[in-house]
């Protein structure tokens, strides 16, 4: 077992009443939170997101990036269908770090796009790993997922674990004028799917 549960408690929110429960991974001793609304119906499909931290658009109001209002929609949507699970995931900067990031964007704002800068500072485009929900959709009994996310990489790490996926949703809020560069990147250089490149 790679992840392990700490503990859990209530946590309201303006999305209304989600528990909240802590992991900690014994061998990294990173920490994780699982967000969950509702009774989980664990026969069917589950509403969930996995989400990675993003310090600066989850807590900062950064419009350089999608996350903050990703991470708000998918809350939102889990209230309004009843019940669903979000895995936030402590890997900032596409797991590169805080530091990392802050140095990434000030290559950004030199000229170079999101995956240009990850690689000046010498890490791959996309450093996370996703192998820690194993551990915490077995805790909760989850074994299908209907995911919110536009990010191949995601349902290729839950095919990779043997997590069902049944059905996708998009998640594409957040666009503005200050991330349209950041976001054409993860289109173009990443294959995240975006229902207007159709
Ligand atoms: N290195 C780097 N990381 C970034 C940048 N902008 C945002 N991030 C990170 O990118 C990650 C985004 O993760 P998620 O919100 O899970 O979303 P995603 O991988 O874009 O996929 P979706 O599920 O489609 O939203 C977070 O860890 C952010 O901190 C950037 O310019 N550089």
């Amino acid at each position: 077992m790679s992840v392990q549960f700490v503990d859990s408690s209530k946590l309201p929110t303006q999305f209304g009443e989600f528990c909240i429960h802590g992991f900690q991974d014994p061998q990294t001793l990173k920490e994780h939170v699982v967000l969950t609304f509702g009774e989980l119906n664990t026969k069917e499909a589950v509403l969930a997101r996995v989400h990675s931290e993003c310090l600066t658009g989850d807590a900062l109001f950064s419009a350089r990036c999608d996350c903050g209002p990703q991470l708000q929609e998918a809350m939102r949507r889990i209230s309004e269908h009843g019940s669903g699970m979000i895995m936030y995931l402590r890997q900032e900067g596409r797991g590169i770090g805080l530091m990392n990031k802050i140095r990434a964007y000030h290559l950004q704002d030199d000229g170079a796009d999101t995956v240009e800068a990850n690689e000046a500072l010498g890490f791959g485009a996309d450093q996370r790993e996703y192998s820690m929900c194993v551990d915490m959709l077995a805790h909760f009994g989850v074994t299908k997922l209907k995911l919110m996310t536009n990010n191949p990489r995601k349902l290729d790490a839950m095919a990779k674990y043997g997590i069902q996926v049944e059905g996708r949703e998009e998640i594409k809020v957040g666009h503005n004028v200050h991330n349209e560069g950041y976001i054409a990147t993860k289109g173009a250089k990443l294959g995240h799917m975006f229902s207007d490149d159709a």
